[in-house]
């Protein structure tokens, strides 16, 4: 196993990851899903599962935060061979980037085209309420502007290019037909599409720290998701991406409310039907 505070991986650590997984099932995905904070009941719509526990896969680091089992759970949805992610990496877990981001270039090698990643997140817009789902268009990458991005280091040019293009992270037709789905299913009342912005964490945000989000052009704010994109668009995957809105950041000094981690798994729990629903019918239509 990798030691807990490694910046990088060789390309043939990634490979024996790969390597391990395709030689312990039959199953070859072609799209995988990262089940964001309390989301994890995802994978257990999967037909004829294979699961793997982290620790058993060479070079995996653990999923430490509640609401984030630790699985990867291969099987069919809608038809269609996926790998479910029960559990991410956060770089507030102590983790560097390369190990928040290592599943990424496994799913790469084993031959997976498209992500879709799932995450929390408090609402900074103030037309979205608790529930709504938030389809991302685009990102502010706080914690990469900040000099934390999990590019950095030598590049690897069997991944990637040096300088990759960020302008086009979240794939347009995907989101079109995400907005189709919408309005088949009758959920454009609670389904918006916004920025979503990652900040480091662990803290929860100050109430100046969501006025400055928010004037940034923020319309939600979590604290992952965003490395795996750009790790995930380096190597070419098609990236398609969404955020429950879990609870309101606070925006005002009147206010006794304070965001915490129940809440967020709480508001998980409620739309976790609707969310699938969701997801479900959109891998259906994923060419
Ligand atoms: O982004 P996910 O993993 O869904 O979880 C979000 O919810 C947790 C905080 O409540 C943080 O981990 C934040 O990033
Ligand atoms: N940073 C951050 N992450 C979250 N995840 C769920 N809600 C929140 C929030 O309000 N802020």
């Amino acid at each position: 196993m990798a030691s807990a505070n490694r910046c990088s991986y060789t390309f043939e650590e990634y490979k024996e990851s790969a390597e391990w997984l395709l030689a312990h099932t039959d199953k070859r995905p072609e799209l995988v899903i990262i089940c964001g904070s309390g989301l994890g009941t995802l994978a257990e719509q999967l037909e004829d599962k294979t699961s793997f526990k982290y620790q058993d896969i060479p070079h995996f680091p653990l999923s430490t935060v509640p609401g984030h089992e630790g699985r990867l759970v291969f099987g069919k949805l809608s038809g269609k061979q996926c790998v479910c992610m029960q559990g991410r990496f956060h770089f507030y877990e102590g983790y560097p980037m390369s190990k928040v981001t290592f599943p990424i270039r496994v799913f790469h090698l084993i031959g997976v085209k498209t992500l879709i990643v799932t995450n929390a997140a408090g609402g900074i817009n103030r037309s979205f309420n608790v529930g709504d789902i938030m389809l991302i268009k685009d990102h502010l990458n706080i914690a990469g502007l900040s000099g934390q991005n999990p590019l950095c280091g030598q590049n690897d040019e069997r991944f990637g290019v040096r300088f990759p293009c960020m302008s086009d992270a979240y794939d347009k037709q995907l989101l079109s037909l995400a907005l189709e789905i919408a309005k088949e299913m009758n959920y454009s009342s609670f389904i918006h599409q916004g920025v979503y912005c990652m900040l480091a964490g662990p803290t929860y945000e100050t109430i100046a720290e969501c006025c400055m989000l928010n004037t940034l052009g923020a319309d939600a704010v979590g604290m992952s998701t965003i490395p795996e994109v750009i790790v995930a668009r380096h190597c070419g995957l098609r990236v398609f991406g969404l955020s429950l809105i879990t609870n309101k950041v606070v925006m005002d000094y009147g206010t006794h409310e304070k965001a915490n981690h129940e809440e967020v798994l709480q508001t998980c729990k409620l739309r976790a039907k609707d969310l699938q629903a969701f997801i479900t019918k959109l891998v259906s239509k994923v060419d």
